[in-house]
């Protein structure tokens, strides 16, 4: 019993773990000196008599004692508890503690046995390693490429969130389980990995440590990488780092197609190409240029080998080029005289300087003596424009047009601006105002003076015969059509079409036109093409076409395609003062001699006079004074006298025939003598005679009806 006393105090006085002894109430009754050391202090003793109250104290956290009183007791033993004491100093040691409870005989418990270890420096150890693992970790997910760590049997021991995102694998799916075959898309690729990371292992020569391949993620989708992989020191393990490629190779790809396709541009171009350095040293140009110049000249100096000339060009614009811009510039080459139009931009080297200049040249010299001409002609032109006007201000006429009064210098003016342009022009005024004269002399004052003015008068023409007449037939276009036959349009091709009395055309007509006019063009009778007239468009009416769009016998689309430039035509009453200059006028004109004058009663009569015939009717008058030698308005008796039918022509026994024949020759003579009691106006003839103007203007037509002057 003494002995085994013995043993136990030796064990407890020299055991190289802490042992601590103490009460249910958490007395401390012993202490060992391995654990007073541990403690920091110098003896048992000393650390019993500074652990006064209960062992709670020792306890960092006090509750960790109730803790382990309460998991003790369950069993009555205890192992492997953490926790922390002070030490003497009042620092803290980590340490693990076994725990026996030592009970009575009744069973009651007599004390409590722990036994400490001082695991501070493991749990420092510890702490160490998993801080540097963290920081390793980091640098491994955080490489910027997918990386793997892969081991001699090519598991993938370790993968970072780029590479489950470059492969679409999760971290379990690949760490430990993948091998590295498994994302390789073509066998050509994996045999020539596999005998890599082999060989790689034995240390063999010539094992890159770069390549691509074609990897295939778990979609199945194809992605070019780029790999680089090394082995890691003392180990079989080799890491990864994998970059994927694809839009590089992509950008690559349609860079090579976009130079390939730069490549036929060039040499197909017919300009010239070349590109030199800032020295003028060519080093390239295109087969047009070596054809032009005969040999390829790369290497010489372009402004010698391109130009012959012995310094650089004047229009070279290095200068700005070196200093990044574009020039574009008109010139006329040295050699053949020719005019070019150059356009030379700077090439720039890898650090964005700029180390010479691409030049594209054309030969622009149809275009450019096309553009100098014209540009004579616009400046000819502008001075001719200014001289008519200041000519038109106190001038007495305008080309053959008479008068000076205000409302004729506006009309001068207005034929002078629609002279200048090709759009469509109406003009507006009573019958006899002028209205063809005043059209005449905008087509003679317009560029299309050359060709012809082609006058039709839309009221004379009959509704079936229309688009024939304007467009013209085909040969066998309808029965009766044995040749082609040229229309208005064509007649009239790169001049002026005058369609008078607009006012006459029907709807049909109108819709028609109204597609020429839009450019639609027109197909001819029995024609298959269809026909893009170049006709400029000048009409006339003496009707209100306004009031005719608002009574619907004018389309309103047709009238506005027409009434694009509008000329009002004044009626003679409203001029007075241009009346002695236009009765002289056409003194002159009837008489040549120039000896008949007007006296001032003659000239009061005919400033005073209504003239509802306006002009056309002062011109007649003129006319009847100079073989009447008295003046008479017959326009007037017109209006006031009813007309006294003519007598029955005369018809001789040979000229009997049918009774058609016989009512056609009255008629036609009837209405030629209203007519030239009319003074061939036809709207007063039209009156009298009680038909309309149209069906006056048909019968003259039909009845082959004309005017003796
Ligand atoms: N200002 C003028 N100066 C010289 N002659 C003129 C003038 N105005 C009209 N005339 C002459 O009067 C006549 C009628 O002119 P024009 O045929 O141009 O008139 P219009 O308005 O077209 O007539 P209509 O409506 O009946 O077709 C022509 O002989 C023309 O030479």
């Amino acid at each position: 019993m003494s002995e085994d006393f013995t043993l136990y105090k030796d064990l407890f006085e020299y055991a190289p773990i802490g042992i601590l002894r103490s009460t249910p109430d958490g007395r401390l009754t012993d202490v060992n000196p391995t654990l007073a050391r541990m403690l920091g202090y110098e003896s048992a003793e000393e650390s019993i008599a500074s652990i006064k109250n209960t062992i709670s104290d020792l306890y960092v956290d006090p509750s960790h004692r109730e803790q382990l009183i309460r998991m003790t007791l369950k069993q009555d033993h205890l192992l492997n508890f953490e926790s922390r004491f002070y030490r003497k100093d009042g620092s803290a040691m980590d340490c693990l503690i076994h725990v026996r409870i030592a009970r009575g005989k009744d069973g009651s418990v007599k004390y409590l046995e722990g036994f400490i270890q001082d695991i501070s420096e493991q749990k420092l150890i510890s702490k160490a390693l998993t801080e540097s693992e963290t920081r390793y970790r980091s640098v491994f997910e955080n490489t910027g490429s997918a990386t793997v760590i892969v081991e001699q049997d090519m598991t993938i021991l370790l993968a970072n969130t780029g590479f489950q995102k470059l492969t679409g694998y999760s971290k379990e799916e690949i760490e430990g389980r993948m091998k590295w075959p498994a994302i390789i898309a073509y066998p050509k690729d994996l045999e020539r990995m596999m005998a890599y990371h082999f060989k790689r292992r034995k240390f063999s020569e010539n094992v890159p440590l770069e390549y691509e391949f074609i990897l295939s993620d778990r979609q199945g989708n194809r992605k070019n990488v780029f790999v680089r992989v090394d082995m890691i020191a003392g180990t079989e393990c080799s890491v990864a780092s994998i970059l994927d490629i694809s839009s590089l190779k992509k950008a690559r790809r349609s860079l090579r197609e976009s130079e390939s396709k730069l490549v036929g541009i060039v040499e197909a171009f017919e300009g010239f190409i070349y590109v030199c350095s800032a020295n003028y040293r060519i080093s390239f140009m295109n087969r047009a240029l070596k054809q032009f110049i005969g040999k390829d000249k790369t290497g010489d100096l372009c402004y010698q080998a391109i130009y012959r000339l012995n310094s650089p060009c004047d229009w070279c614009g290095k200068k700005q080029v070196l200093a990044g811009e574009t020039v574009k510039t008109e010139f006329r080459r040295p050699v053949d005289k020719r005019w070019c139009y150059a356009v030379s931009s700077p090439v720039f080297d890898i650090d964005e300087s700029v180390m010479g200049q691409q030049t594209v040249i054309i030969d622009i010299h149809e275009r450019k003596q096309a553009e100098l001409a014209t540009k004579e002609k616009d400046a000819f032109l502008r001075k001719e424009n200014m001289r008519l006007r200041s000519a038109l201000k106190d001038s007495h006429h305008f080309s053959n047009i008479i008068g000076k009064s205000l409302a004729m210098r506006q009309v001068y003016e207005m034929v002078l601006r629609s002279s200048a342009t090709d759009a469509n022009v109406i003009i507006y005024g009573e019958s006899g105002t002028g209205k063809e004269l005043v059209a005449r002399a905008i087509h003679d004052m317009s560029e299309r003076s050359g060709k012809r003015f082609v006058p039709v008068n839309c009221g004379a023409i009959p509704r079936e015969l229309m688009e024939s007449e304007f467009f013209g037939y085909r040969k066998g276009g309808f029965t009766g059509a044995d040749r082609d036959k040229p229309g208005f349009f064509d007649q009239a091709a790169g001049g002026t079409l005058f369609l008078d009395e607009l006012g006459e055309i029907s709807e049909e007509m109108q819709v028609k036109l109204l597609r020429v006019l839009e450019g639609g063009g027109y197909i001819p009778i029995g024609g298959l093409e269809s026909c893009k007239p170049d006709a400029r468009i000048i009409a006339a009416t003496n009707r209100n076409f306004a009031e005719l769009v608002r009574q619907g016998r004018i389309r309103e689309d047709f009238f506005y395609r027409i009434h694009i430039i509008p000329i009002y035509m004044p009626p003679l009453c409203e001029r007075r003062e241009d009346i002695p200059l236009l009765a002289d006028h056409f003194l002159k004109k009837y008489d040549p001699s120039g000896l008949a004058k007007f006296g001032s009663h003659e000239l009061n009569l005919l400033h005073n006079h209504d003239w509802p015939g306006n002009v056309r009717e002062l011109e007649n008058t003129v006319q009847r004074y100079l073989s009447l030698n008295s003046l008479d308005f017959p326009g007037d008796q017109c209006r006031c006298r009813p007309v006294i039918p003519a007598p029955l022509p005369d018809i001789g026994q040979d000229a009997r025939g049918q009774l058609q024949d016989t009512v056609r020759n009255y008629e036609k003579k009837y209405i030629a003598e209203i007519l030239e009691q009319c003074q061939w106006n036809r709207t007063k003839a039209a009156a009298l005679l009680g038909i309309g103007r149209k069906t006056l203007y048909l019968k003259i037509k039909h009845l082959g009806i004309r005017q003796h002057s």
